[in-house]
């Protein structure tokens, strides 16, 4: 029998915990079945932490069915104000164990423990107290009057059987904003953690049987997108399925569910986010916002404002004051402890996500020749971890791929605009629709920028600061369907019309 625990130490905060390392699947772990594991390497130090079970076809099978009998024996028959209770508890137990599920983070994906973490913490308890109070309030349908002798009504139902995938930059938060929404609705869940951070999901696991959800409701099953990912994308009894991750995936899970049975498809994907900065705007403000807006969380960002145009007549005054805030703010030499408070800006995720990263910078210094700056050199004599410097880009063509495509790390772009109607076609030129920033203190500009951008969110005089109760989501090629808010429980519910015939003679 292969380990599913082991003992974690982190001296930096004196924690120690027992991290799971099976398949979840009916409130148990578990081995998968031909005893495949995944190493996970802490990218702070390049070494390895621990290897967990990998889930193939059969063990994705096996918890499909075990969703799909919680569902049909149990969960469609738990009332909301059950289903409310069992995520308040998860609330509290969330609450109790904050520390220790962001410290997890720190250790697996190499968030900065003090802001990253922390704040990733801060947002799923937010989410898990907004969810829980929606249960019986976002599954209302509605009555429709028809002829004297008819009506219908509408019914909010669950779909059933929902399948997650999420990516590795927002581990334990794009979880649970897929989790908790599908909770609400009254769906049962199988949900797979990226290969790279999959501890902290199946810590949590742990803290949804505490919580009472009962066996089944909840399976959690790690494993590598191409083998348990694709086996949840074609499953003929899946009845949802909801991804984040790249737009390339993305794609192929829509093909996993027109190949298989149809299966409702909802997808959060990449962006090329453009912050536009008028004249006339607040220079330091738009700066803070921007800078945290691209090198917060190392750049892994979907929402990343990584490509920025600026009004001409400010261009060289607004790119001279961004890299000092950039040196000053978002340094990354010499803090290489994510769990020191010091430490801003963590590693990326692994050495393919440094290696594609460096090599978007070496084309747009060595190929392009670019005009670059960088807050410090690569630290590589100094760390064996992932760490990036913070890199702008000045005056780069539309037709870069710096500017074109998703760089996901500490990169930015910068390029300058005469008018309105240059900067609108900048902006939308791309294939992308995630986020968008605009700055100025003209509400007029404003809200047109919000009219003619082709974006699912638009901040106006912020950047990034996204909120639980607004819904988040994509046009574009950035994706389908919206998660968070309202949309966040709706999303996993559909709709049933009842045709009422009063004419009937009993
Ligand atoms: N929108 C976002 O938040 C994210 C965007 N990305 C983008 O994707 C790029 C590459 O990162 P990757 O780790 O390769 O992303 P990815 O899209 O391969 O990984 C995301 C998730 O999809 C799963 N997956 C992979 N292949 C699958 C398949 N065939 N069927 C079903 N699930 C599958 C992975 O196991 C993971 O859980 C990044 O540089 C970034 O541009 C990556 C992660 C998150
Ligand atoms: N900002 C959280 C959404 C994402 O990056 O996927």
């Amino acid at each position: 029998m292969p380990n599913l625990y082991t003992n974690l130490e982190i001296p930096q905060l004196k924690i120690s915990l027992k991290q799971p390392l099976g398949l979840f699947i009916n409130n148990e772990f578990c081995p998968s079945s031909d005893g495949e594991t995944i190493e996970t390497v802490n990218p702070t130090t390049g070494e390895p932490i621990t290897s967990f079970q990998a889930a193939n076809e059969t063990d994705v099978d096996k918890a499909v069915k075990a969703a799909r009998a919680a569902f049909e024996n149990v969960w469609s028959k738990t009332s909301s104000e059950q289903r409310g209770i069992y995520l308040s508890n998860l609330l509290k137990l969330i609450e109790e164990e904050k520390d220790t599920l962001a410290a997890i983070e720190t250790l697996d994906a190499g968030k900065p423990f003090h802001s990253n973490a922390k704040e990733d913490l801060t947002q799923i308890l937010q989410l898990t107290r907004y969810f829980a109070g929606s249960v019986d309030k976002f599954n209302k349908g509605s009555t429709i009057p028809l002829t004297f002798e008819k009506f219908a009504y509408t019914l909010k139902v669950p779909f059933g059987v929902v399948a997650q995938i999420v990516p590795w930059n927002y581990p334990l938060a794009m979880a649970c904003w897929k989790l908790q929404g599908a909770l609400a609705a009254g769906n049962t869940v199988i949900i797979k953690p990226a290969e790279n951070t999959s501890l902290s999901l199946l810590y949590f696991a742990t803290l949804i049987k505490k919580a009472g959800f009962p066996p089944g409701v909840v399976n959690v099953l790690p494993g590598h997108g191409s083998v348990a990912g694709q086996a949840l994308g074609t499953h003929m009894d899946i009845d949802k399925i909801s991804f984040t991750g790249s737009t390339k995936v993305g794609g192929s899970v829509m093909e996993a569910s027109g190949q298989s049975n149809l299966k409702d498809v909802t997808l959060e994907c990449g962006g090329k986010s453009p912050a536009i900065v008028f004249e006339d705007a607040d220079l330091d403000k738009a700066i803070d916002w921007i800078a945290a807006g691209i090198f917060y969380n190392s750049g892994q960002n979907c929402t990343a404002n990584s490509r920025v145009y600026v009004q001409s007549s400010i261009y060289d005054k607004f790119v001279k004051k961004f890299k000092e805030i950039a040196k000053k703010d978002w340094d990354v030499s010499g803090k290489f402890d994510p769990f020191d408070e010091k430490c801003i800006i963590g590693p990326v995720i692994s050495s393919a996500q440094y290696d594609r990263i460096k090599e978007f910078i070496e084309l747009g210094e060595k190929e392009e020749k670019l005009n670059m700056f960088q807050t410090s050199e690569f630290p590589t004599k100094k760390t064996k971890g992932y760490f990036i410097p913070p890199t702008i880009f000045t005056d780069v063509p539309q037709t870069s791929k710096l500017l074109q495509e998703e760089i996901f790390g500490p990169v930015l772009v910068v390029s300058k605009f005469e008018n309105y109607d240059d900067a609108m076609k900048l902006a939308n030129d791309t294939y992308y629709g995630l986020a968008s920033a605009v700055f100025t203190r003209d509400v007029k500009k404003a809200h047109m920028f919000a009219r003619d951008i082709k974006a699912g969110t638009v901040w106006i005089n912020s950047s990034n600061d996204e909120d639980v109760t607004v819904p988040f989501g994509g046009f574009k090629m950035s994706g389908i369907g919206r998660e968070l808010g309202q949309s966040g429980v709706d999303t996993y519910l559909q709709t049933k019309a009842v045709h009422v015939n009063l004419s009937f003679d009993n």
